[in-house]
């Protein structure tokens, strides 16, 4: 493989190996918005290359070319999946940082697997940089790759971003391990969260846990960054909310096919007044749960009829050896059963749920379809459906239900909002969405489409590569606390990102 000028590191690759019953193997989409998200920032630029593991374990497949983008797989044994990616990605750090919402579990062996895996991918990554490269390592599963890679590469320009929450101090103090991430992050230039108080509760950790100076002054979105100061080193930290392809997606939602396609959509759903429409991988932090236990008891209420609306839930697998994965995907599909056995006809189901991957322009079809998009994760680092559906209303006025706990929630500010731990509150807000006058709604729907369509993903990426590669800003005043670790987290502390 070339060496390349511009690298972006992530757990996965864009593309997964699937392997088939015959034997043979074939690529397809990786699931999540990290890979919305990058995939046309890489395709638009030159020289450039993606790291990442092939989504399947002992995969064994040379560097490959795919939509113009070079790929570098790093493979993964059957036990490091278990340990490292099951295990102390996503069931220790997933968990701890979406408020422990499940309970973290801490293992000896899990974290051994973590430090391996991140050794791996900074040595692959040394190898393939160019002098003087620009490395741009992605998300909780890589924590530990900066500081490697600069040990290894003190030439490169090394950016950071996280894309789930950073937690609440109290709660990342729990991690047996927490110097260790926290120094390990401190090997970037940039490290990047989706939003303000996120890289708060960082700066407050690498002072108290790690005894740098730090800056104290607020960070702002796109602007305003902290500093923390390791060694001769300054390193930068700032909120840069991560959006979508917003012009694209708008124009394909506009193509005859697709709105062809979304008039199908409707018709082989029975042509109900009103379609809500669910789509989220398969994970309890979505909160699948709370939107159907709040169309449960509105049906049961007499709010909503059952022969006027059909929820329709898009769930994509994801995790699915990891243990709450599996007891939340059994406890959603009874509750769709039941909804169905108690409110359905035959052939009429009041909930369509499909756990599949849905093709890119059929998913857009569909968010053309729904009346009412329901969003009501427990916690999300951003939320890119949210602002897909967005994108794809044109002059419709579409709305959208939101829950206050998602990163796309502070820019989204006209969603019917609602906080998922409130049942009556979200019952609330779906209604509100349903009854308000189509004015109103157009209203909403514009005023965000205009944040959408302004604040793209292109823009997100720039902001952040403009900030890794021009000087620190001037002007902060860096302290260091009297006496590093363990005091009372400050009270000036944001929760979540
Ligand atoms: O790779 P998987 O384990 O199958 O998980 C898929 C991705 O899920 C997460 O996505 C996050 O990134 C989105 C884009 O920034 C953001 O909108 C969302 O809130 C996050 O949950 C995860 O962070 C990725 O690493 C995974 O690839
Ligand atoms: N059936 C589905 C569901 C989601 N998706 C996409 O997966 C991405 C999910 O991103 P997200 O930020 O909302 O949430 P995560 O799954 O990254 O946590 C979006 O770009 C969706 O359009 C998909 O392609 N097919």
């Amino acid at each position: 493989m070339t060496e390349s000028d511009f690298i972006v590191v992530a757990n996965r690759l864009p593309i997964d190996l699937e392997r088939l019953p015959d034997g043979s193997s074939r690529w397809k989409r990786s699931p999540g918005g990290l890979v919305t998200a990058l995939e046309p920032v890489l395709r638009e630029s030159r020289s450039s290359a993606w790291i990442g593991w092939p989504g399947v374990p002992d995969a064994d497949v040379e560097p490959l070319i795919e939509d113009d983008i070079a790929m570098q797989p790093v493979p993964l044994s059957g036990q490091e999946v278990t340990d490292y990616y099951e295990g102390f990605s996503n069931a220790t750090l997933w968990p701890l940082y979406h408020d422990v919402i499940v309970a973290p579990e801490y293992h000896r062996r899990w974290w051994a697997a973590y430090v391996t895996v991140n050794r791996r991918f900074a040595d692959v990554t040394a190898k393939a940089a160019a002098p003087g490269a620009t490395v741009w390592v992605q998300d909780y599963q890589l924590q530990l790759v900066p500081k490697m890679l600069r040990m290894l590469r003190p030439d490169l320009t090394i950016g950071f971003f996280l894309h789930i929450p950073f937690p609440p101090v109290e709660l990342f103090l729990q991690l047996p391990w927490r110097t260790e991430i926290v120094e390990g992050l401190l090997g970037a230039d940039l490290i990047g969260f989706q939003l303000p108080g996120g890289a708060q509760n960082f700066l407050y950790l690498a002072r108290r846990l790690a005894g740098h100076q730090t800056s104290r002054g607020s960070v702002g979105l796109r602007s305003r960054l902290g500093e923390v100061q390791v060694g001769f080193r300054k390193v930068r930290v700032g909120a840069f909310p991560i959006s979508i392809e917003s012009s694209r997606i708008d124009e394909i939602s506009k193509r005859r096919e697709v709105r062809e396609q979304a008039r199908e959509l409707r018709t082989e759903l029975g042509n109900p007044r009103t379609i809500l429409l669910g789509v989220d991988r398969l994970d309890y932090t979505k909160g699948i749960d709370v939107r159907l236990a709040a169309i449960e008891e509105l049906l049961a209420d007499g709010d909503l009829d059952p022969g006027e609306i059909v929820l329709v839930q898009l769930a994509t697998p994801s995790r699915e050896r990891v243990d709450s994965y599996v007891r939340m995907r059994a406890s959603i599909e009874s509750r769709v059963g039941r909804i169905n056995g108690e409110y359905g006809r035959v052939g009429r189901p009041v909930v369509h749920y499909h756990h599949r991957p849905v093709a890119r322009n059929e998913l857009i079809a569909f968010f053309v379809a729904a009346d009412v998009m329901l969003v009501t994760p427990l916690r999300d680092g951003m939320n890119l459906v949210a602002k897909e559906y967005v994108a794809c209303q044109g002059d419709r006025g579409g709305r959208l239900v939101l829950s206050e706990f998602t990163g796309a929630a502070h820019e989204l500010r006209q969603a019917y909002l609602c906080n998922p731990y409130d049942l009556d509150g979200v019952k609330h807000a779906i209604l509100s969405a349903l009854t308000d006058s189509p004015e109103d709604a157009r209203r909403r729907m514009r005023a965000m489409r205009r944040q959408v369509l302004s604040f793209d993903v292109s823009r997100w990426a720039a902001s952040f590569l403009r900030a890794l590669t021009v000087g620190p800003e001037a002007g902060h005043t860096l302290v260091r606390d009297p006496e590093p670790m363990l005091g009372e987290p400050a009270a000036e502390l944001t929760s979540g990102s």
